[in-house]
């Protein structure tokens, strides 16, 4: 036994050896980036620096309470500190399968998600991804949103960065304190627009956790490379302010000079502590910073932003599946937004690069089929002046409309699309103009193809809260014929003796495998065909089933495979553009992602 293999007894700095041939996925989870471990450095066994005893058994990476083996248990001196039954790793996930199922309240549950994170790392991703369905609610939209809301109140430990006005100056210094080192993937926020929920501070820090557990369970990045960062320069909610347990700073939000400067100086001090490869995800930041980041950061770091770019993705792969419920082609339908934000002017500029590109139509000329309507009602060109910048592109000519019954009538829009972050905005007079004219004025060669005057409504807002209609309400004012997808999960309804189920058009579906094949290709940039690449890459995995069954999108259990050739499609387009700084190129880039992934098996001890 070398010195790197030596173990020292509980209180000493140990080492832990790790049998790579007797897991699965251990031995490939670390093998990817950086430090893909060659068939030479498999022969002999791995080993890691941890904890050994009673520091092992409160190690959340290493972890495995019961299922330690007797074996381990001498081995790691933990004999005794454990009782002495040995629990495999299902039956481990069975028990608190069946404890969160107790909870009656969400937040209940999401606590006791994040507490089993912190005991207990791959039981935790174990049960996530066994029971992805079911737990995605819980630790992701919607219940995240209440947890951001109460993040003062339920905070016990820290799972992330926090870098506020006060770390100026000291932003490497501060990132260098992380204890992880090869960080692959960061998603930062600001805090200032939390999902529909408006400016959570400090406490929008619940958001990049959740998105970074969703890359490692949906997308297999492995959880030691991924790291949630908040952003505090304030906040201006004043029940937050006002709030005892608030956990930010106390002061209004810093703008202008002061903010740009913490973010320039927080995305060189990334570059310079993890290099150009590591990619950045914009969470939750508000309209005038959110553009302006993305524009500014695009051309010199790996960004992307989420609510601009993922959510597109993912809309643009539900039309893609509706299209083959409803027949014809993206150019034959109109497209009507409420809320010319983000996600609207993101997604709607997505589908006009997809028609361009179909139809070698210009952008100019395809962003005709797309209106949307803001606060003071339809963008129109007799409002240009006063729009903001991101808005101009879609001020058609036409007359005004002040509410969004009135451009409905006006447009007669097949597709409507809420992301005002608004909730109950696709009232019962809305939803059913949407029927009465999509029986009547649809193109011929539109109407008479396949499923006649089904409109598609897509209530995008998060969280449940804030969702434009439920799926019960357009089922019900459609009379069954809604083709409906919302952000935030919905459960089935029955109408009519018919059961439909809503489908979640949610950025989760696309940002895990995105980030994937970022990272297995070693991309330095993101470019707008990535993003073309991961939507066609989804819509791919509409089955000819999901189809019958009037689903847009798969269902979120098939989500590791799904990822996997989001990947492999977003590598592939990563090398073709030449972006891709991993070289050779893998030959089979969906094996290759696979391969990556990381699972959450336990690793035998020895
Ligand atoms: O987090 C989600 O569920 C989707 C999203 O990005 C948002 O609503 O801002
Ligand atoms: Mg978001």
């Amino acid at each position: 036994m070398d010195s790197t293999t030596k173990k020292v007894r509980p209180g000493g700095a140990s080492v832990l050896d790790l049998d790579p041939k007797s897991t699965v996925g251990g031995g490939v989870e670390d093998a990817y980036g950086e430090d893909r471990a060659t068939e030479d450095q498999l022969v002999t066994p791995w080993t890691i620096s941890v904890a050994s005893g009673y520091s092992l058994l409160r190690d959340p990476h290493h972890n495995k309470g019961l299922a330690f083996t007797l074996k381990e248990r001498d081995a790691h001196y933990i004999r005794g500190l454990l009782p002495p039954v040995v629990m495999s790793q299902e039956l481990q996930e069975k028990k608190l399968l069946h404890n969160i199922r107790q909870y009656q309240l969400p937040l209940q549950k999401y606590t006791a998600m994040m507490d089993l994170a912190e005991r207990n790392e791959r039981l935790f991703y174990k049960l996530l991804i066994d029971n992805v369905e079911e737990l995605l609610p819980v630790v992701y939209t919607p219940t995240v949103g209440e947890a951001c809301q109460k993040y003062g109140s339920i905070f016990q430990r820290p799972q992330g960065l926090y870098i506020s006005l006060k770390e100026k100056g000291k932003i490497l210094e501060v990132l260098k304190n992380w204890p992880e080192r090869s960080i692959q993937v960061i998603v930062v926020t600001d805090g200032e627009r939390i999902l529909g929920l408006g400016d959570l501070g400090c406490q929008g820090m619940g958001i990049p956790v959740g998105k970074l557990a969703l890359y490692t369970a949906l997308g297999g990045v492995r959880p030691s490379s991924c790291l949630p960062i908040t952003i505090d320069v304030g906040t201006n909610n004043e029940k937050l302010l006002n709030d005892e347990f608030y956990i930010g700073l106390k002061q209004r939000r810093a703008t202008g000079k002061e903010y740009a400067d913490l973010l320039e100086e927080f995305m060189s001090a990334v570059k310079q502590n993890y290099g150009e490869k590591v990619l950045i995800q914009f969470e939750d930041f508000a309209n005038h910073n959110a553009f302006d980041l993305l524009a500014k950061y695009s051309t010199t770091h790996l960004v992307f932003n989420d609510d601009i770019q993922g959510t597109a993705a993912v809309v643009l792969a539900g039309l893609v599946g509706a299209l083959k419920l409803l027949g014809g082609t993206l150019g034959d339908h109109k497209f009507l937004f409420l809320g010319a934000g983000e996600a609207g002017t993101g997604i709607a500029e997505l589908i006009a690069l997809e028609m361009s590109k179909q139809t070698k139509a210009p952008v100019e000329e395809t962003r005709k089929n797309i209106w949307l309507v803001d606060s003071k009602g339809l963008i129109v060109s007799s409002r240009k002046d006063s729009l903001q910048h991101f808005k101009k592109p879609w001020a058609h000519e036409h007359p005004p409309a002040t509410t969004l019954l009135d451009a409905v009538k006006a447009i007669k829009p097949t597709v409507l699309i809420g992301t005002s972050g608004v909730g109950s905005t696709f009232t019962k007079e809305v939803v059913e103009a949407m029927v009465e004219f999509n029986e009547v004025s649809l193109p011929l060669s539109l109407s008479l193809s396949l499923s006649l005057h089904k409109p598609l409504i897509l209530a995008l807002s998060n969280p449940t809260s804030q969702s434009e209609c439920t799926a019960e309400e357009a089922y019900k004012w459609t009379q069954g014929r809604a083709i409906y997808a919302s952000g935030s999960p919905f459960d089935p309804v029955e109408y009519n003796g018919k059961v439909h189920v809503p489908g979640q058009a949610n950025n989760a579906y696309i940002f895990p495998g995105l980030g994937l094949g970022l990272v297995i290709s070693g991309a330095i940039r993101v470019h707008d065909d990535m993003l073309l690449a991961a939507s066609e890459g989804l819509a791919g995995q509409v089955t000819k089933e999901n189809c019958e069954k009037g689903l847009i999108y798969p269902p979120f259990s098939n989500i590791r495979k799904i990822s996997a050739h989001i990947a492999a499609n977003v590598a592939a387009k990563a090398y073709e553009l030449g972006l891709a700084s991993r070289l050779p190129r893998p030959e089979n880039l969906l094996k290759y992602a696979e391969s990556c992934m990381y699972t959450p098996n336990y690793r035998t001890y020895r």
